[in-house]
């Protein structure tokens, strides 16, 4: 039997007039990589934002983990074990790639704010333990070799490696990848795809959002498809690619 990580009934979310999520329900369980794909304008971040805290939903319910994260705010869902990238990358870019591997560790060290002015000895050793597991998560992602580079001086491929290993230092169980092949070539992808898998079989849930269709089928346990705010569909990827919903979506939308 599969355990239910996440679990969303009846999520509404409008912005004034316009009803970006109308009614949505799905579960993921844990251990699997679980996709969302839909036209443009679909709702597919708009989710992800409600799942992470950034949107307030107006209806529905929402338990992850045993907690009730239904209209709770992002540090209670980092807390709880929700970890997500950006679809537009946003790291420190002026911070070496451990610096922001060390803020994401951040949300877990246990100094307090006058521990770390004063720099206690207990600070200085937990700092330590936080450089060295962010170095660690950064070999982890594949990308020792830039440590102590900018962060805006990394190549692209890197630099969305980077902002993985920093979401994966809050030690989720759940990781939300918003287009993590964006903008990426064909060997960049084949890269991350193994990265995922990687993650996925050390006990990582993820959550992915992303248009390389290939990529999606090959990688995904199941996938739900949403249009025009609604889950139109779910299955595994070979039921999803044969969906008549779902191609109708698909040619019915000016999509790439
Ligand atoms: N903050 C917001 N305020 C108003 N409308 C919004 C907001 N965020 C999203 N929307 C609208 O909600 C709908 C869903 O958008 P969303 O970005 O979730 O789609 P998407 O499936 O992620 O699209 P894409 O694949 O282009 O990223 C769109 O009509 C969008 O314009």
């Amino acid at each position: 039997m599969s355990e239910t990580l996440l679990n969303i009934k009846g999520i509404v979310k409008r912005f004034g007039g316009l009803t970006a999520l109308n009614d949505v329900g799905l579960h993921i369980n844990k251990g699997e990589v679980y996709g969302l794909i839909g036209p443009n304008g679909a709702g597919k971040t708009t989710l992800f934002n409600v799942l992470t805290g950034l949107y307030v939903p107006d209806e529905g319910e929402f338990t992850f983990a045993g907690h009730n994260l239904f209209q709770v705010k992002p540090d209670k869902v980092v807390k709880a074990g929700i970890a997500r990238t950006f679809q537009n990358i946003r790291l420190f870019g002026e911070m070496t790639a451990l610096e922001n591997v060390m803020i994401g560790r951040h949300t877990r060290s246990h100094a307090g704010a006058i521990g770390s002015i004063l720099r206690t000895p207990r600070v200085k050793k937990e700092e330590a333990a936080i450089a060295q597991k962010a170095y660690d998560l950064l070999e982890y992602v594949g990308i020792s070799d830039v440590v102590d580079e900018q962060a805006r001086n990394l190549s692209y491929g890197h630099q969305r490696r980077l902002e993985i290993a920093r979401a994966l230092a809050c030690e989720p169980k759940l990781l939300a990848l918003d287009e993590p092949a964006a903008g990426m070539n064909p060997s960049e992808t084949e890269g991350l795809k193994h990265l995922m898998s990687k993650i996925r079989d050390d006990g990582v849930t993820i959550l992915l959002i992303e248009h390389d269709v290939k990529l999606m089928m090959e990688l995904c346990d199941r996938i739900a498809v949403l249009d025009y705010g609604q889950k139109i569909a779910e299955d595994f990827p070979e039921g999803i690619r044969t969906n008549p919903r779902v191609i109708e979506a698909y040619l019915g939308a000016s999509h790439e």
